[in-house]
């Protein structure tokens, strides 16, 4: 069977220096990849990558396929195509990938607007379906709301509600549920895991939380300065971490620092 996203060989090189070196991974339909490591790791710059939104300036060489779509020679309006309709992408901060001005039942609605010829009576009926399937419905949350009047975690669900309406392929998930409490990122993540199994959606997830990586992912990819050290399957990589980083890191997480951000350790590694 052929992999859903097949990275080969990807580096990402700053205006100043290096960021990623030779990342390479596949990712199969209907699984959840989490990419972990300490901060400044290269995690979110790997996910703009996928995403074809790194900041100007960085270059990216190496191979990123989307089923048959290389990615990495799209031009801008190619991208267009997929972002939002084959890609999917939510990330930490709501309130910034929001417009502060519209309703958030237009938000929602924009993006069938954007990638489908839905009539507008079909993208208020989808638009209610993907509110009460995120949960905002139950919470009580209006269509005709603005941003400001949700909690942050009611602004990540519509984000979140955003990102799977054209039922995308992939799911790219920087951090997207850090910042709310255990019983929303547990709705959202079985929200997110039941579009896997029904839906065969394929998700890469980047968290340094590693009990949820351990709950949801069905793959880890370890990141330490710019390179994968460690990938394979969850219980593998946790029952038998390999790298002496990885060990580092499940060691720090026992310890009880799994839910914040991964400060640099320093892993002795013993000269090849
Ligand atoms: N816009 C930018 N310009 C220059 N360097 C950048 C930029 N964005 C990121 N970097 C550098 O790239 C490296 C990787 O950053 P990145 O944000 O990908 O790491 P991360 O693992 O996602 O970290 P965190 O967990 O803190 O979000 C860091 O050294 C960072 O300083």
């Amino acid at each position: 069977m052929s992999s859903l996203l097949h990275v080969r060989n990807l580096s990402v090189q700053s205006p100043e220096r290096p960021i990623l070196h030779d990342v390479s991974f596949t990712l199969e339909a209907g699984q959840i990849l989490a990419v972990t490591g300490e901060s400044g790791s290269g995690k979110s710059t790997l996910a703009l990558s996928l995403m074809g939104l790194l900041p100007p300036g960085f270059q990216a060489h190496g191979s990123i396929r989307l089923e048959e779509t290389e990615l990495s020679t799209l031009s801008e309006q190619d991208w267009c195509q997929i972002r939002g309709k084959r890609l999917g992408m939510v990330f930490q901060e709501p309130m910034t990938a929001l417009n502060p001005t519209r309703r958030i039942g237009t938000q929602i609605g924009d993006t069938f607007r954007l990638h489908t010829t839905l009539s507008r009576r079909e993208i208020g009926t989808e638009t209610r379906t993907l509110m009460e399937q995120v949960g905002l419905s139950e919470a009580g949350v209006s269509e005709r709301a603005y941003p400001h009047q949700l909690s942050g975690g009611q602004r990540q669900r519509v984000l979140l509600a955003m990102a799977l309406a054209c039922q995308p392929e992939l799911l790219i998930a920087d951090e997207f549920t850090t910042a709310l409490d255990a019983r929303t990122q547990a709705a959202m993540m079985a929200l997110v895991s039941r579009r896997c199994e029904t839906q065969g959606m394929a998700v890469l997830i980047i968290s340094h939380d590693l009990g949820l990586v351990r709950r949801y992912a069905d793959h880890v990819l370890v990141m330490k300065d710019g390179t994968c050290v460690e990938q394979g399957a969850t219980t593998s990589v946790f029952d038998a971490p390999r790298h002496p980083y990885t060990q580092a890191l499940l060691a720090m997480s026992l310890h009880g620092a799994a839910r914040t951000p991964l400060t640099p350790l320093t892993v002795f590694t013993a000269p090849s």
